[in-house]
């Protein structure tokens, strides 16, 4: 730590840190756990957002497992050339739309390789049980086309039957080679992609989208902790969101599932206090023709406006979600607006990574007179206003995806249920101690992560368990909270530790 902290360029500390766990796998992650709050934006966003950016200038190694086009028709013989046979758990990504910075082609790796990172540090997924997968079928991306370090292939994406085919071979082949208990994780597909990847393979594959499913659960988690400082039950509220991708709809579909578990009203009643803007203004139902699928749901009656201000002033939402990817976009006027009609307006600025984010914690407390509760996608330092300070929550779905998906490895799960997203988020939302609440937090501190991991990972095999024949692992394990945490890699060095690994230890060791 000493010698990381030397640097003063967080990029510089996020290559020292790489080249650390390809060095020593072990110390890097024990450095990683017990330094969390310090090290998770270097190693997850912010920071893994800029090594993307520049990720052929700052390359070394590959650290993931990169399937091209050029494959096509011997993806498991690549597979196969992976040195790890036991693996539990994929993310892959085709880079087209990394964090909220847009198409950054193969250059996207960065991301798997950080998410999966969080799968070991923070919920306990063995590292070489791990495999960081980059599809490359090219880049839109001209700026990267013209880059002399890009590494990746230099033309146009491909699309439609070229590109649906390569993404079956490989699901295909996954399932043969590492057999149906390997989850896999989407990550950062472009939305016309995530929605189409998800329908088609959570019937036969164990597939979970981190950007639809894993943000929504850990922002319910975030609404039902807020609702102990606002009041209210969540259908008392109304939620209005600028985005309506990947993680806009997916929130706002989580939320009005669990309004209607808890209401038993219907899932179209649910939905109607929620309201989405996107790009061309707020989605109404004059627009209805003309919009994407997954949007429809959410085209209710009312006037066509154009901003996000106008769609404040008009809906006069509760809760504000920021979900766009588009920096910036809550002005001083739209946070006035949120403050003037809420006592504590809700503002989640969830885009990442920092420059993305629809406000900074400072302009949302600053504007709304100390009254938001504020939680951004990114971490932002507490914050002086009016006298006191604020430590804002970090709505990320780092808090979720490596407890859940611990949960679906030690039930050995087959396919991923919505109930579980909610289990998943109650468990979350339960962390929130009364010693949090009291200092305005509705997230738990990072540094309990694992903890918090065990609990998800717990409920969620619970759900696998209940919900018949989804859970492989049997007999079911009486107290899963203590078989999750047993399950858990520690960094330790244990007697059985491997040749090369000890001889290190002793060459190096004063004894
Ligand atoms: O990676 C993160 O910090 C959260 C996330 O999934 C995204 O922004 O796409
Ligand atoms: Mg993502």
């Amino acid at each position: 730590m000493h010698m990381l902290r030397q640097y003063q360029v967080p990029l510089q500390r996020y290559m020292a840190l790489m080249d650390l766990q390809e060095r020593n796998e072990r110390l890097f992650y024990k450095l990683l756990m017990d330094n969390v709050e310090e090290l998770l934006p270097i190693v997850y966003t912010p920071t893994v957002g800029e090594a993307c950016q520049k990720w052929g200038s700052i390359y070394r190694r590959p650290q993931g497992l990169y399937i091209s086009l050029r494959e096509k028709g011997r993806i498991l013989d690549v597979l196969k050339n992976w040195p790890e046979r036991n693996i539990q758990v994929i993310v892959v990504t085709d880079g087209e739309r990394i964090l909220g910075l847009g198409d950054l082609g193969c250059q996207g790796m960065g991301i798997p390789v950080g998410k999966l990172a969080l799968y070991t540090a923070l919920g306990g997924v063995r590292p070489s049980a791990c495999l960081p997968v980059m599809i490359d079928v090219g880049t839109n991306n001209e700026k990267l086309l013209n880059d002399e370090f890009y590494i990746g292939l230099r033309q146009k994406r491909a699309n439609g039957q070229e590109y649906a085919e390569l993404m079956d071979e490989f699901m295909t082949a996954v399932k043969q080679n590492y057999g149906e208990k390997v989850l896999i994780q989407f990550e950062d597909f472009a939305n016309h992609n995530a929605f189409e990847l998800l329908a088609k393979y959570r019937r036969t594959h164990l597939v979970f989208n981190d950007d639809i499913q894993g943000t929504a659960s850990v922002v319910l988690a975030g609404l039902v902790a807020a609702l102990k400082l606002v009041g209210g039950t969540l259908a008392e509220h109304t939620f209005l969101f600028l985005g309506a991708g990947e993680a806009g709809t997916g929130i706002a579909e989580l939320i009005a599932l669990e309004m209607s578990r808890q209401t038993k009203a219907p899932l179209e009643e649910t939905r109607k206090k929620i309201w989405l803007v996107d790009s061309k203004g707020l989605i109404v139902d004059s627009r209805k023709e003309s919009l994407q699928h997954f949007k429809k749901p959410w085209a209710h009656e009312h006037e066509h406006l154009k901003g996000l201000l106008d769609a404040v002033k008009a809906i006069k939402p509760t809760v504000l979600i920021g979900s766009s990817g588009a920096g910036k976009t809550f002005t001083k006027e739209v946070i006035e607006a949120m403050t003037s009609f809420n006592e504590k307006p809700v503002i989640f600025a969830l885009s990442n990574p920092t420059s993305q984010s629809e406000c900074t914690a400072e302009e949302a407390y600053q504007w709304s007179k100390a009254r938001a509760i504020f939680a951004s996608g990114s971490p932002f330092d507490p914050v002086e206003c009016h006298g006191q300070t604020f430590v804002p929550g970090q709505a990320n779905n780092a808090y979720i995806f490596p407890g859940f998906g611990l949960g679906l490895v030690i039930s050995g799960a087959i396919r991923v249920h919505d109930d579980m997203l909610l289990a998943a988020s109650e468990a979350l939302a339960r962390q929130v101690t009364q010693e949090n609440f009291d200092k305005g937090l509705i997230y738990p501190p990072f540094s309990n992560i694992r903890k918090i991991s065990a609990h998800i990972a717990a409920e969620v095999a619970a759900k696998a368990y209940e919900l018949g024949g989804l859970a492989t692992r049997l007999p079911r394990p009486a107290n899963l909270v203590k078989y999750a945490e047993s399950c858990m890699y520690s960094p330790n060095y244990a007697a059985t530790a491997d040749h090369r690994e000890l001889r290190f230890f002793y060459f190096f060791s004063p004894e």
